[in-house]
């Protein structure tokens, strides 16, 4: 561990060796531990760990290419570090919902038909309306999937993410590309996943959002954890007034720079 860390907490997992039957609601819905991946000579995570708890939100904030996505790929499953493991919940019921950085649909289909479709995976009864309102895409439910703008088409792959309620969200950037009284809307669902229980992990640039909604921020750069904590305990660990300048600092170090 360098001196410059300046991390708040230690994102450090438990010790695991215990038994945990009494204890489920506590254990980490998602334990990501010695995660390393480096495209071609490209180092872009190197040896982090997470634990995510039920009904917890984590934030996932990064300058570009800080490999947030790469992260949010391997915490949903979609893909496999080159190194490191990655436990979602406790067996093979624990589901993931998965909004991807660039969603994309089979053209040709209808809103309401496209959440139709993905329907059918889940043994849930999905009514297609009511989450088509939570996304704020009622109007939109005849709309054919192409002549969706690039907010709605986020939009429809967050109802998408949420079919089924899956026990974790995994969200790439979902606020990218909404109006201003969308983007509250949307982290207004995310406080209303995590109260149901659902454990939220998203990436995000919007940090106003963020610092009003996160229960824990976690910052990527250089590949590694730079900082994690509460929005709260980053802002004053950083001698900031909000978490915006929190950024500015915790990713402009010299430390961070030089790993
Ligand atoms: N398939 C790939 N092949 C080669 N390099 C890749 C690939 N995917 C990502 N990278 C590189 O890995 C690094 C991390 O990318 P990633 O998309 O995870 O970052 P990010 O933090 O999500 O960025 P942004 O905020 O811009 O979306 C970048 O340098 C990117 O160029």
């Amino acid at each position: 561990m360098s001196d410059g860390e300046s991390a708040v907490s230690e994102v450090a997992s438990e010790p695991d060796s215990t038994v945990l039957a009494d204890t489920e609601s506590k254990s980490p819905v998602i334990d990501a531990s010695g995660l390393s991946h480096a495209f071609g000579d490209v180092v872009v995570l190197d040896d982090l760990s997470l634990t995510v708890e039920p009904g917890e939100i984590v934030a996932l904030v990064g300058p570009n290419g800080s490999g947030k996505t790469t992260l949010l790929q391997f915490l949903s499953k979609v893909r496999a570090p080159n190194a490191g493991t990655v436990t979602v919940g406790a067996g093979d019921r624990t589901r993931v919902g998965y909004l991807p950085q660039r969603p994309e649909f089979r053209e040709g289909f209808t809103v309401a038909d496209t959440l139709r479709f993905y329907t059918q995976f889940v043994e849930e009864d999905v009514d297609v309306g009511t989450t088509l309102d939570r996304v704020g895409l009622s109007e939109a439910a005849d709309r054919r999937v192409e002549a969706l703008s690039g907010g709605m088409t986020r939009l429809l792959g967050l109802a998408r993410a949420l079919v089924g309620d899956p026990d974790v969200v995994v969200l790439d950037e979902p606020a990218s590309g909404l109006d201003p009284g969308m983007v509250e809307r949307l982290f207004e669902i995310v406080a209303e996943l995590a109260a149901e229980g659902t454990a939220v992990v998203l990436s995000s640039h919007n940090l106003g959002p963020v610092e009003r909604t996160a229960d824990r921020v976690v910052v990527l750069d250089g590949g590694r954890f730079v900082a994690t904590g509460s929005p709260q305990e980053l802002v004053e660990s950083a001698e900031a007034t909000d978490l915006q300048t929190a950024f500015g600092t915790l990713v402009s170090t010299e430390e961070v720079a030089g790993r």
